[in-house]
């Protein structure tokens, strides 16, 4: 019997780093790790990688594997110096001090321009308003900066054990989440990085096509090929066979909604960002950034563990008795309210109960997906088809509750981990391309089993009215 190929996939992502490896050919699952990334928004890339290592070593390694891609959490600022080390912790898409450089370049250059011109306006997680917040208020940082990049360019730099920072790659769809990328042309807009920095004169990650091979592995005792990998919504996408009319909901660290589409998208609006997807096509994306830690975050006040959460949150009915959550614990992006706090709405005698708190957090982040369907129908986009996908889907609370409070019929594929599985199936896509132009591997897309609404649209109604009534941080 012959051995067969291997390929290994990695969604370095908020919360935590993944790897899988699965059989090229078939995409059967082979072995898997994982290994937490340290809390907060600001973090040391030092820690993904050593992360990356633990859930390599947890997967048993790398030595037999033949192609290797990375996925990670998209946007964020890694700033590199000449010599290639970090000169600050890296900023994430979820950390909002950049708020107020992001509605000050909006303001400078118009909405239309920078949809028109990249594809999204800019909110606190696009890397251009990253790196205006750091001119702005880290000058001396930001005149060492030698080169900017994403945390997956980062990664799959280390894998190749680089230190150039001429040897950076990227691929289409993290590069369209940073500002300064037209995905339509499929080419940098320098000049915008220049007018958000300050300077143009800094090295950024060459942006490979989708089935390139751009090194290999020098780490981890292999010679495996690296793929470019891709933005983890993107990584997701691919890993479920997403085509024209499949929407794909995620619920973890950030609560998403895209899809796939054959054209670019630019929503003046600002609530839809026309990304790009991983294999030359769009992935049109609304995302929030509370989602999974406000389930966390509930359950640590209720002091109870996620099996508990849900079945509290399905001890009471839908609407959760009039109590509504507005869930901007970590201010939010969809609606752009970078300084939005939390507020707890419509309290009684009677639903002031650990049980109605649950429900209504579940209920909270479902809704602010619900802004995001909407937002994405509003862009003349089809929701045919929704799938769920991200951590909290592991709860029975979450498959009951969003396709109820959004009205739709929802296939939930069994929980894993789709953004590693998206960069493994780009690895063996890669591997394939070697010897010419080949066709996405075909692996079997785990569709799942549809959980149907039984529609509740007070939830939304009620969520409605209540979500323009928060406070602003002090
Ligand atoms: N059974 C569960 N119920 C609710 N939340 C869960 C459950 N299992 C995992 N989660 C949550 O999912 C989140 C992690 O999701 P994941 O998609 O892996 O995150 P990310 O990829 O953004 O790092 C965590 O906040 C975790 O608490
Ligand atoms: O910013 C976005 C999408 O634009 C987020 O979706 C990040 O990509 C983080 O993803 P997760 O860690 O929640 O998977």
């Amino acid at each position: 019997m012959t051995t067969p190929t291997l390929v290994a996939g990695i969604d370095s992502s908020t919360q935590s780093c993944k790897v899988v490896i699965r059989e090229a050919e078939s995409g059967a699952l082979v072995r898997s790790g994982s290994a937490p990334h340290p809390a907060g928004t600001q973090v040391d890339p030092e820690a993904w990688w050593r992360a990356l290592q633990v859930a390599v070593e947890q997967a048993g390694g790398l030595a037999d594997v033949a192609a290797v891609s990375v996925g990670g959490q998209q946007h964020g600022m890694v700033t590199l110096d000449e010599q290639g080390r970090p000169i600050r912790p890296a900023m994430l898409w979820n950390d909002n001090s950049s708020g107020q450089a992001a509605a000050d370049l909006v303001e400078e250059l118009g909405a239309e321009r920078w949809a028109r011109e990249t594809g999204t306006v800019p909110v606190a997680s696009i890397t251009a308003t990253k790196l205006r917040w750091l001119a702005e208020h880290e000058p001396e940082n930001a005149a060492r900066v030698a080169a900017v990049c994403l945390p997956h360019d980062y990664l799959t730099w280390r894998l190749r054990g680089s230190t150039a920072i001429g040897d950076l790659v990227t691929d289409t769809s993290d590069a369209s989440g940073t500002g300064y990328f037209d995905a339509s042309r499929g080419a940098y807009r320098r000049e915008l990085l220049r007018h958000a920095f300050g300077r143009e004169d800094i090295v950024l990650p060459r942006v490979a096509a989708p089935t390139e091979a751009v090194g290999e592995l020098a780490t981890f005792s292999s010679r495996a090929v690296l793929g470019p990998g891709a933005g983890d919504n993107a990584s997701a996408a691919l890993a479920l066979g997403l085509g024209p009319g499949d929407v794909l909901l995620s619920v973890g660290t950030s609560g998403v909604v895209c899809a796939v589409v054959a054209d670019p998208v630019a929503d003046l609006t600002g609530t839809v960002a026309g990304f790009a997807d991983a294999t030359g096509h769009y992935l049109p994306l609304v995302a929030t950034v509370n989602c999974a830690q406000v389930l966390d975050a509930t359950r640590s006040l209720l002091g109870v563990d996620v099996h508990q959460l849900a079945d509290l949150a399905l001890s009471v009915p839908a609407g959760s008795d009039g109590l509504t959550l507005v869930p901007y614990l970590q201010g939010e992006r969809t609606p752009n309210l970078p300084n939005a706090t939390g507020a707890l709405h419509g309290i009684t005698l009677e639903n002031y109960t650990p049980a109605h708190l649950a429900r209504a957090a579940f209920e909270a982040v479902v809704c602010g997906l619900g802004v995001g369907i909407d937002a994405v129908r509003a862009v003349g986009l089809e929701v045919g088809s929704v799938r769920m996908v991200g951590g909290a889907v592991r709860s029975p609370a979450m498959r009951e509750i969003a396709p109820s409070v959004l009205g739709i019929d929802i296939a939930l594929p069994e929980p894993g981990e789709y953004v590693a599985d998206g960069a493994a199936r780009q690895a063996a896509w890669v591997l394939a391309s070697g010897a010419g132009p080949a066709e996405l591997p075909n692996w079997s897309a785990p569709v799942g089993a549809t959980a149907t609404a039984t529609p509740a649209p007070t939830v939304r109604a009620a969520y409605a009215r209540a979500a323009p009534h928060y406070l602003d941080r002090q």
